[in-house]
Parts: structure tokens; C-alpha cells; sequence
């Protein structure tokens, strides 16, 4: 298992309002169509472990770029004014070029043919950002976009999910948790878009590419990260820990300070 798919990725594409009871604790509305949003490449972030040391970055920068194995180790950086939610998500990694899918051609059974592995992301939210944009018909891109917003794991090639080849949609689980309370824990048979519906329909609109990432919608129990907040995630195919990842809370370097546009 790896950092290097990131090298590969295009986009990152990010379903929203997947999850029933996610809809309801935000009190959104449920969409008729799935929809999504984009977060830029400049905000994955990698876990920083024994391995893997934080990346020098030059003085007061808090992107420049990926290294050469794919991993960009860094704390998530909590912008100063912004409310930061935690979004625990399941990742599909895109292998193959999919465009102008009919819902006809695409089953369950071509999800796994599709993709080249997952991991578990953090589709981390400028919740009070967000709201203002929400009321005021803005785009999400700063709501959703700072630079470690979007905190990866390792890469879980498909070969690990053998036995569910034909159907993916109900065996995984993920959990997110912050300094070590339990907040989010969710499983992807509540999906309300199924993981061949997400796939087929973006590909409606906006063709995917090999090394693509999907996030495929946060379930309940999103909350605030605050500098000094260690935060955990996990991902498990069914009983069984696929990966879990972990990140330290700081404060965003920079001149950055949240004003009401
Ligand atoms: O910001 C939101 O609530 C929409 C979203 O990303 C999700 O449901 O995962
Ligand atoms: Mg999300």
C-alpha cells in the first residue's frame, strides 16, 4: 500500500448529501439529482508517521506540492475565523476513462471493474464559510478547498475487496473519531446514491479519468476540529480494518482571516 495513486489524480470529485441522517442533523434539503462539488489537488494531505516525517515546506507556505512517493505529510491547518467540520468519506479511485455512461449500461456488478482501489478521505468543511455561500447562491469552492482539506489514507488496491467483486455497495464501514471520542460511524449500504449511480451519473457531465478520486458523501455526526484536536479515521470491509489514518489540528500559517464576503 501506497501514497503514489495521488500522482495520478486529475480531480477530486465529492458527492454531497449522500447520507439521510447527515441531510437531517444540517437540516438541507434531499437533493433530487446526486450533485457534487470539486476539491482542488493542493488540499490532500497525507498522515505524518514514524515513516513518514512532515514535508519541509518553504517559510509560511502551506502547499508545495507532492513528493516523489505521492505523500504530502502535514497537520491539517484550521484557517483563523473558519468553523472546521470533520466529513469521514469513502474514496473510489478511478482506473478507467468513463464518459456518457446511460444508467442502462452501468450496474453494481461494473463498479469494480471501474475502479483501481479506494481509501478513506476527510471532506473537510469551512462549515461557516459554506453557510454564507448556501445563502447567498456562492460557490463552495473556499468552503470545501484550503490546502489540507482533504486529508487521504494509503491506497487499498481492489484485489483487497476480491470477495465482493459483483457488489460493493454494503461492505465497508468508516469511523472518524476526535481525540479519541467516537463521532462518526457509518456504513455504505445507507448510501442514498449507490456507488455505480455516483460513478454513471458524473460521467453524464464530466468525464473520468484514470486516477480520478471520487468522495462519496460523509454519513451523520460531522463536528468541529479546533487547533490541538487529534482526529482519526478508519475504514473496514466489513469486521475487518482495511486502513486508518491520523491527523494533528494547528492553526493555518498565512495572512488568511474569515471575512463575510
Ligand atoms: O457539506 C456537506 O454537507 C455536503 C457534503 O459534502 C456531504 O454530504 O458529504
Ligand atoms: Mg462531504
Amino acid at each position: 500500500m501506497s501514497f503514489n495513486y495521488l500522482k495520478a489524480a486529475k480531480k477530486i470529485i465529492c458527492i454531497g448529501r449522500n447520507y439521510a441522517a447527515h441531510i437531517k442533523e444540517l437540516n438541507n434539503p434531499i437533493p433530487k439529482q446526486p450533485f457534487f462539488f470539486l476539491k482542488p489537488l493542493s488540499s490532500v494531505v497525507t498522515p505524518i508517521s514514524q515513516v513518514q516525517r512532515p514535508k519541509v515546506l518553504p517559510n509560511g507556505f502551506s502547499y508545495c506540492g507532492l513528493n516523489d512517493d505521492g505523500t504530502n505529510s502535514s497537520p491539517i491547518f484550521v484557517p483563523n475565523g473558519v468553523t472546521v467540520h470533520h466529513e469521514i468519506e469513502l474514496a473510489l479511485i478511478m482506473d478507467k476513462y468513463i464518459s456518457n455512461v446511460s444508467p442502462s449500461d452501468f450496474g453494481p456488478q461494473d463498479v469494480y471493474d471501474s475502479i483501481s482501489g479506494v481509501s478513506l478521505a476527510l471532506d473537510l468543511t469551512a462549515r461557516n464559510v459554506q453557510n454564507e455561500a448556501k445563502k447567498k447562491g456562492l460557490p463552495w469552492s473556499i468552503g470545501k478547498g484550503f490546502d489540507t482539506f482533504c486529508p487521504i489514507s494509503e491506497f487499498i488496491p481492489k484485489e483487497h475487496l476480491k470477495e465482493d467483486s459483483r457488489n460493493l455497495q454494503n461492505v465497508f464501514r468508516l469511523t472518524c473519531s476526535v481525540n479519541g471520542v467516537k463521532k462518526q460511524d457509518g456504513t455504505s449500504d445507507l448510501m442514498l446514491n449507490s456507488l455505480h449511480k455516483i460513478i454513471q451519473h458524473i460521467s453524464t457531465m464530466i468525464s473520468l479519468e484514470p486516477g480520478d478520486i471520487i468522495l462519496t458523501g460523509t454519513p451523520a455526526g460531522v463536528g468541529e476540529l479546533h487547533p490541538g484536536d487529534n482526529i482519526q479515521g478508519e475504514l473496514y470491509y466489513r469486521d475487518k480494518k482495511l486502513i486508518d489514518m491520523c491527523f494533528e489540528c494547528k492553526v493555518r500559517p498565512g495572512p488568511y482571516f474569515y471575512k463575510e464576503t
